[in-house]
């Protein structure tokens, strides 16, 4: 028997109020005759998939939003440090990325990655072993990898969207090595928020010109010739070769940030 007693749930008279209410959400017909939140809550049914929900996932992902708020608020100055998870440890990235960390502790930076390896834990190991704060942002993978070793202050993340706006709410600025799609992503979003002014002083820093040259000669010939972006907005970015150019261009421009 359906909730409104068998009348015909197609007929218009039947159809007037809401078989039933869900919080703001209205219910007539068949979508009436779902369980309602509560009685997945309250019954045991072993079966029935309610972490699975997305009302359910909207908690979880308020939850990401509240540790990682909680416990960034108070780190204090910071730049993220992004790069390829797969950069091997005889690389010459790896010794940049290194060389990136150990600089900005010891310009008084603490340094946030995602927390894996290659690049971003070669930006840890640098500023752990410079006795900075050295943080990572790990990312729940089907693949588990963990916290790379040289982390000190980790969180992991299960949304890539909420880790994402701890690196940029709690950076003054991005460092990218050179990276993938993971690496990528994060560097155009960063772009994207600077070019919208969703970010206002937030320098990003690109070392390796023999690695970046071919993208940024893309974005310059494809995208500013065709006009999908504007002369300006290749300011947002520098391309750099060393370390200590890429702590020096991702510092003087820090000034001011307050976070998104
Ligand atoms: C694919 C491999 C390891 C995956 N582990 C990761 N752990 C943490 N963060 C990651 C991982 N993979 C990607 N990321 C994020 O994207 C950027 C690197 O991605 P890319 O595609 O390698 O450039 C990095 O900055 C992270 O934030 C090992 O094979």
């Amino acid at each position: 028997m359906s909730p409104n007693n068998g009348k015909n749930d197609h007929q218009p008279e039947n159809r007037a109020a809401p078989a039933r209410r869900r919080g703001q959400v209205e219910l007539r017909g068949e979508q009436a005759k779902t369980v309602q939140s509560d009685q997945y809550l309250l019954d045991s049914m072993e079966e029935t998939p309610f972490t699975k929900t997305d009302p359910w996932r909207v908690l979880r992902i308020q939850s990401e939003f509240v540790e990682g708020f909680g416990t960034l608020s108070e780190l204090g100055p910071a730049i993220s440090v992004f790069g390829s998870a797969r950069t091997p440890r005889d690389s010459p990235y790896y010794a940049m990325g290194e060389e990136v960390g150990r600089l900005l502790v010891e310009a008084g930076y603490a340094v946030i990655t995602g927390g894996g390896p290659g690049a971003m834990e070669a930006a840890n190991k640098g500023a752990c072993q410079a006795g900075g704060v050295s943080v990572g942002l790990g990312i729940e993978l089907p693949f588990e990898q963990g916290m790379n070793e040289w982390v000190d202050l980790g969180i992991n993340f299960r949304y890539f969207f909420a880790r994402k706006t701890m690196f940029v709410k709690y950076a003054q600025g991005f460092i990218v090595l050179p990276g993938g799609f993971g690496t990528l992503d994060e560097l155009f979003e960063a772009m994207t928020l600077v070019q919208t002014q969703k970010v206002t002083s937030f320098p990003i820093v690109l070392i390796g010109s023999e690695f970046w040259g071919p993208l940024w000669h893309w974005v310059r010939e494809t995208l500013l010739a065709n006009g999908m972006i504007s002369e300006k907005d290749l300011s947002l970015v520098h391309l750099v070769d060393e370390p200590s150019d890429a702590v020096r261009a991702v510092l003087a421009d820090t000034a001011g940030h307050t976070g998104p």
